[in-house]
């Protein structure tokens, strides 16, 4: 569904600032990997992120979404194959417009031709149906404009607008580090859920070991610019927090490292 074929990206290159994010970095995803990425800061994680999203683009290398170059898509048009959520619950969503507003939005995306003005009551139960499988009543509040929505709310309405239209690909880029503990297992639970049921090829970055090991079926640690620690399937089902941090210690070769070290 994915590949990164040996991207590479460096900042300011010639001046005493050049900064290499990502050096060579190859990963390939099939349909339906979920994928959690960690690694201390300045490692790579989000220039990664922005490089499939078309942000950024690599100095080298190649990103394919299903065996097609999108060295030449723009950001914008990317978006029909790419949901992001972001860490900000601000971000994602137009705090002006009402939730259906917003909804309709994220439908345009990948069906131009039906974008109206106003929302069919057809498509207004399309929607209240996906709002009703977040659990939080929004179904009920179509009308209300979402810059009144609490952050986990906002960020849950984020989260189906960057999944209820299947994208290729999801980015999550720490999207529940800025919520509080209760509201970010809200987002992680309905993260699952949403995956899970849209059997979506997904890339979670994440500062939280136990959100890193708890998620996906992959996860990869990366560490300047490379991807340093690679698990899948079994072996990742495996995994603890402890363990990841010894594997962590015994690549940098320094007993030492704690979890602060590793998540920055
Ligand atoms: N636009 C930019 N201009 C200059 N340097 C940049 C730019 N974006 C990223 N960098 C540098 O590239 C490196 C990788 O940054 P990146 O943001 O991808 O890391 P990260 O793993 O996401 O870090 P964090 O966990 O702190 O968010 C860092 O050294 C960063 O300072």
């Amino acid at each position: 569904m994915l590949q990164l074929k040996q991207i590479y990206k460096v900042f300011n290159e010639g001046s005493v600032d050049e900064k290499i994010a990502l050096n060579k970095l190859s990963l390939s995803l099939d349909p339906g990997d979920f994928v959690t990425v960690i690694g201390s800061n300045g490692a790579g994680k989000s220039t990664l992120l922005n490089i499939v999203a078309g942000r950024i683009i690599p100095d080298d290398g190649d990103v394919l979404i299903r065996d097609k170059k999108m060295t030449d898509v723009k950001e914008f048009k990317r978006s029909r194959y790419i949901g992001r959520v972001f860490q900000d619950p601000m971000a994602g969503t137009a705090p002006t417009l009402t939730i259906e507003e917003n909804l309709a939005i994220a439908y345009s995306r990948i069906h131009k031709r039906t974008l109206k003005s106003g929302v069919s009551s057809k498509r207004r139960e399309f929607f209240k149906g996906h709002l009703e499988s977040l659990g939080l009543g929004l179904e009920n509040r179509l009308q209300a404009k979402v810059g009144l929505l609490s952050g986990g709310e906002r960020q849950a309405l984020s989260l189906l607008m960057a999944t209820f239209t299947k994208p290729d690909i999801l980015l999550l880029d720490e999207h529940t580090a800025a919520l509080d503990p209760s509201r970010a297992e809200l987002i992680t639970n309905l993260t699952k859920k949403l995956v899970e049921n849209g059997n979506l090829t997904t890339i979670m970055i994440t500062h939280n070991m136990q959100q890193a090991v708890d998620l996906g079926n992959r996860l990869i640690m990366m560490d300047r610019g490379q991807i340093i620690f690679s698990s899948q399937g079994e072996e990742k089902k495996k995994l603890t927090v402890n363990s990841l941090l010894n594997e962590f210690s015994k690549i940098k070769g320094n007993g030492a490292l704690s979890d602060r070290a590793l998540l920055g």
